[in-house]
């Protein structure tokens, strides 16, 4: 057993099927998983108990509830007073949450629902057991109106997506993994990015070894949008940037508080990594058919993507591009329109939303949010462990999109795909700050991490 983040290796995710499958084949060699979750369950419960109070294990119809009463019985043995039922003792020191599990297949019911609501309220820490019950393990949302916010989740046998993405991050507190000694005899639904270590620079690089990107956007009023997109790909380590505002003037600069960034258009720079739409208004969509048809490499973003979504005869040009060349880096309300759904629909199964984005657009789609989504046609899909509500400000999608296009102008063989899971991972670990974070902040971090 250990504790899971930060990560810096990538992790394999099993949704339920997949870890009912693991399951099933584990236990003809060992019968004995139960007692290995439990006696798991007690080892973390006496390190994280608060105080000399009794351990409340609250104790729920199925397996995730036989869990628990394994390490009641190991508590107890230990001499610690333990209290088994859905009623809560008087001052415990510590919650075990081992209600529901993988098992959850409904809204709690009313019954559940009040113990959720006692643990909660009685002021111990909680740990829940392999999932904070009331939470689906693949999608990482509550089944019903309540589930349990735990300061602290042990993972057992498996990692579910639903830890890491949805409300997941805010229910399970720390997260800990015990993979119960059972190496996984499947492939993974999708991988917990790790770290990509930065692009290589070589001793005898020129500025022209590191590529070029053109960020079009910034229409009159929103050019810091744009500013801060092509800050973040200069930062990133690209070697020329160039900055196509829509409706500037010619004589204006590109970013008075940047100089090393131009003014460029396509026509001037065919090879380079377009990053596309960041404060671009409506006017970006009469630019769209030459820069999907002329730009070998694209990252597209903000007013872009709703220009997209209102335009099929775009949505065909995006089709149309090679495999592997395009990121579309959309939060939900964007993703919704592209999909032609509502945001709540979407955000209720992120995984498959962003899986279907991709199918759909035949793109690589960073559905961003709480546990961004990286889904690509043919590929795995990734979720970021990495991030916190500091990154939850205005323009820290514009770096997103800036820093994935400096990354590909370095990396002119890299797939879209692969572009976006070290980028987004990079970005949640710069953005990993108390307290607030203004965008400018977020590049510097970004710069000075690797
Ligand atoms: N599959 C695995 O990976 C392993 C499972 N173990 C434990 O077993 C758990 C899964 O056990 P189960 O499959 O028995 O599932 P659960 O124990 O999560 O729950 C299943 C039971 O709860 C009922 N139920 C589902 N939703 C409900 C709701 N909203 N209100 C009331 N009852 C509801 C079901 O009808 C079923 O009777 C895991 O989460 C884990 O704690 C571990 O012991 C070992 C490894």
């Amino acid at each position: 057993m250990h504790a899971l983040l930060p990560t810096t290796a990538a992790l394999p995710l099993f949704d339920v099927a997949a870890s009912r499958r693991i399951e099933t084949h584990a236990l003809v060699h060992s019968p004995d998983l139960m007692e290995r979750a439990g006696l798991a369950v007690a080892k973390l419960a006496l390190a994280i108990r608060r105080g000399g109070g009794p351990v409340w294990v609250a104790c729920g119809p199925g397996n995730n509830g036989g869990d628990g009463h394994v390490a009641a019985r190991h508590l107890a043995a230990l001499g610690l007073p333990v209290h088994v039922g859905h009623d809560a003792p008087q001052r415990p020191a510590l919650v075990i949450d081992a209600l529901l599990g993988l098992g959850l297949n409904r809204a709690p019911s009313t019954e559940l629902l009040a113990t959720i609501a006692a643990m909660q309220a009685c002021g111990a820490p909680i740990l829940a057991v392999d999932l904070p019950s009331g939470l689906l393990a693949d999608t990482g949302q509550p089944a019903g109106e309540l589930a349990v916010r735990a300061d602290h989740t042990l993972a057992l046998l498996t990692l579910k997506p639903g830890l890491f993405t949805g409300e997941g991050r805010a229910h399970c507190g720390r997260l800990w993994f015990d993979d119960l000694g059972i190496t996984p005899d499947e492939a993974p639904t999708a991988d917990l990015l790790g770290r990509t270590p930065p692009p290589h620079r070589s001793p005898t690089a020129h500025k022209g070894s590191h590529g070029q990107v053109l960020v079009v956007g910034g229409a009159p009023g929103m050019q810091g949008a744009a500013r801060l997109a092509a800050r973040a790909a200069l930062a990133c380590g690209a070697g020329r940037v160039y900055m196509d505002l829509l409706g500037a003037a010619a004589e204006d600069v590109a970013d008075p508080g940047q100089p090393e960034l131009m003014r460029g258009h396509l026509a001037e720079l065919p090879q380079a990594v377009g990053v596309i739409g960041c404060g671009a208004g409506a006017t970006i969509a009469a630019a769209l058919p030459e820069l999907l048809r002329g730009l070998p490499r694209l990252v597209i973003d903000a007013d872009a993507l709703n220009a997209i979504a209102a335009d099929a005869d775009l949505q065909d040009l995006l089709r149309a591009r090679p495999a592997g060349s395009t990121a579309l880096t959309p939060h939900p309300l964007e993703a919704a329109r592209l999909l032609g759904r509502d945001t709540a629909g979407l955000q209720a199964d992120r995984l498959a939303a962003a899986r279907e984005l991709a199918g759909h657009l035949g793109c690589t789609v960073v559905l961003k949010g709480s546990g961004s989504i990286i889904a690509s046609p043919g590929e795995r899909p990734a979720v970021c462990a990495s991030g916190g509500p500091a990154l939850a400000t205005a323009g820290s999608g514009d770096v997103l999109a800036g820093w994935l296009g400096g990354l590909w102008a370095q990396q002119p063989g890299a797939s879209a795909h692969a572009i976006a899971c070290a980028g987004v991972d990079a970005h949640g670990r710069a953005g990993e700050v108390d307290g607030a974070l203004r965008a400018g902040d977020l590049i510097d971090r970004l710069a000075t991490q690797r």
